[in-house]
């Protein structure tokens, strides 16, 4: 890792490498890594294939979703490699950072991620990156692997400021609903409390099944609180409610200031 890549991460999360992303879930335990050796990448073979139906979400600007994006042999794949190096092996940790160069796996994810949307319609209308987001070198340098056992989820939150505009998420195993709030909420509860009236809107779910992965970014990463609430009663998806298993995800972001 140079220099200026420690000094940054050194400024954003102190010195301790096991500081936390906390104020998305306090009570994430995580293993941190860095600077993975690039040796073994050579000319990357694919372990994921080339799936790209994409569907906006309609009520979220900068929000969409990719059903199919991975194969049930491709997430798999993608299992098993998050077990061989260890993110998946101890029950008493459920997230695992990691900054700079990123393993094969995730350099592959980040280009298969671009090649689909560079070959998407990409348009105006429903952008699902902006040209200079996904054009950026490299696209991530970071990763957050989590892993929610039945009834755990991540409480409402918008990604660190110390995160560029620009985020991934894919997901595994179990399905879920993440739900997305608008930010304003609080202070329009604020002035609403104030006139003895207390008016919230309505979140939106989005479906998280497995394979799929979001993209997020300008509205719905800055204006937009996301949470997965997997205590009973809330993990609703047309009308039935969702049988949770374990659910892991691998969120890929990029830091400020760094390149
Ligand atoms: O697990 C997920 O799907 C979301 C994770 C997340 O929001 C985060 O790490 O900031
Ligand atoms: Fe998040």
């Amino acid at each position: 890792m140079d220099d200026e890549l420690k000094a940054i991460l050194r400024e954003a999360f102190g010195d301790s490498s096991s500081d936390s992303d906390g104020e998305a879930s306090p009570e994430r335990r995580e293993l941190v890594q860095f600077n993975h050796s690039n040796s073994e990448i050579g000319r990357p073979q694919s372990i994921f294939g080339d799936n790209s139906i994409w569907e906006p979400i309609s009520e979220i600007n900068g929000l969409s979703i990719c059903r199919d994006f991975l194969s049930a042999d491709q997430q798999r794949s993608l299992l098993s490699a998050l077990e061989k190096e260890g993110y998946l092996g101890e029950a008493s940790q459920n997230q695992a950072m990691r900054f700079g160069d990123l393993p094969p796996w995730a350099l592959e994810l980040s280009r298969i991620i671009r090649e689909n949307v560079l070959l998407s319609d990409n348009s105006k209308e429903s952008c699902l990156f902006p040209s200079k987001l996904i054009g950026r070198e490299p696209l991530f340098n970071q990763l957050i692997v989590n892993i929610y056992q039945p009834g755990e989820g991540i409480c409402a939150h918008v990604d660190l400021m110390r995160f560029e505009d620009g985020i991934a998420i894919v997901s595994l195993e179990s399905s879920c609903v993440m739900h997305f709030s608008p930010v304003e909420d609080e202070v329009v509860g604020k002035c609403q409390e104030a006139n003895h009236k207390c008016v919230t809107s309505a979140k939106i779910p989005v479906l998280l099944n497995p394979g799929s992965v979001i993209l997020m970014w300008g509205e719905a990463r800055y204006q937009w609180k996301h949470e997965i609430n997997r205590k009973p009663g809330f993990q609703n998806w047309q009308e039935q409610e969702i049988d949770q298993k374990r659910r892991t995800s691998v969120t890929l972001r990029r830091l400020c200031g760094t390149e």
